[in-house]
């Protein structure tokens, strides 16, 4: 993508996004309501930077991740992408936009199809990009299964063969594959039981580390995003109610709503440790 101020313009800059969705309601639907999934979120994303999303379900968060990749059209506001307002990218920056931002959603086993190789899912969008040989491919396939911490012999067998932490680490290798610069993490180690969270959790640390990601971490769990984020939006609404450094937002929070989530994680750790 060519800009005139590549370099000093934030990778991901959010103004103002609004995604509404009319609902029809009423006898036969005859009549629309206006579901206001996000109304008025601003936020950057820096090169080699985290920052979160939070909030509980509902509260707009993967609805703003999908709007970020493209998947979802703002209703209002901007998603400028490296300079450049998605709303007027042409075909080619489109292509190049999708190339550099990739998601990764929470439930490896439905992002993979069972019935193709797990080489073949990582060179998948290789080969729908036009990229490489198939020997290359191959080669590549290879050197995202050691970035991921996979055995070079995962190629060739199925996803059902894998653990869940696993077959994420798949689903990361494929999201790797394009070379993004951005990766949307949607409760990417929510399914996974804690102890691989963590692990799955140094992975993305490590990687963004070797390569420079910025990861958009949408999650509601909030010791995972203490974890992995630097900076955090809390949203509730659709809209952000508070933002700003994880240690700040976490040790001194402003809003009764961040105070009320963060007050919720020892209530529900103890509820769930109760014989
Ligand atoms: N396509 C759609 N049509 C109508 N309403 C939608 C649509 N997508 C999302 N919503 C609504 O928008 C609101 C925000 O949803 P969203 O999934 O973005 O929240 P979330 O914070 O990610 O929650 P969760 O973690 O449960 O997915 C919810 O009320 C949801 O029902």
């Amino acid at each position: 993508m060519t800009t005139p101020d590549r370099g000093a313009a934030p990778l991901v800059l959010v103004e103002d996004l609004e995604v509404h969705f009319p609902v029809r309601k009423g006898l036969f639907g005859r009549t629309t309501d206006v579901v206001k999934a996000v109304d008025g979120v601003s936020f950057a994303l820096e090169r080699g930077r985290t920052l979160a999303l939070v909030g509980e379900s509902g509260s707009g968060k993967s609805t703003t991740g999908y709007a970020v990749m493209g998947m979802e059209r703002p209703t209002g506001g901007r998603v400028v992408i490296d300079g450049v307002d998605r709303a007027t990218m042409s075909e080619a920056q489109v292509r190049e936009a999708t190339r550099r931002m990739q998601i990764v959603f929470q439930d490896p086993a439905s992002a993979l199809d069972p019935r193709m190789r797990v080489g073949d899912c990582i060179a998948e969008p290789l080969r729908i990009h036009g990229i490489g040989t198939r020997a290359s491919r191959r080669e590549r396939v290879a050197e995202l299964l050691e970035l991921v911490g996979l055995p070079p012999g995962a190629a060739t067998r199925l996803p059902r063969e894998f653990s869940g932490g696993q077959r994420q680490r798949v689903v990361i290798a494929r999201a790797l594959a394009l070379e993004p610069e951005v990766i949307v993490c949607d409760e990417a180690v929510s399914a996974l039981d804690v102890s691989i969270q963590s692990q799955i959790l140094n992975l993305l640390l490590a990687l963004q580390e070797r390569l420079s990601l910025a990861y958009l971490f949408i999650s509601h769990d909030l010791s995972v995003v203490r974890h992995i984020a630097d900076d955090v939006c809390v949203m509730q609404h659709g809209r952000i109610v508070e933002a700003g450094p994880v240690d700040t937002v976490f040790v001194a929070p402003a809003h009764a709503y961040t105070r009320a989530l963060i007050e919720a994680v020892p209530r529900l750790e103890r509820a769930t440790r109760a014989p």
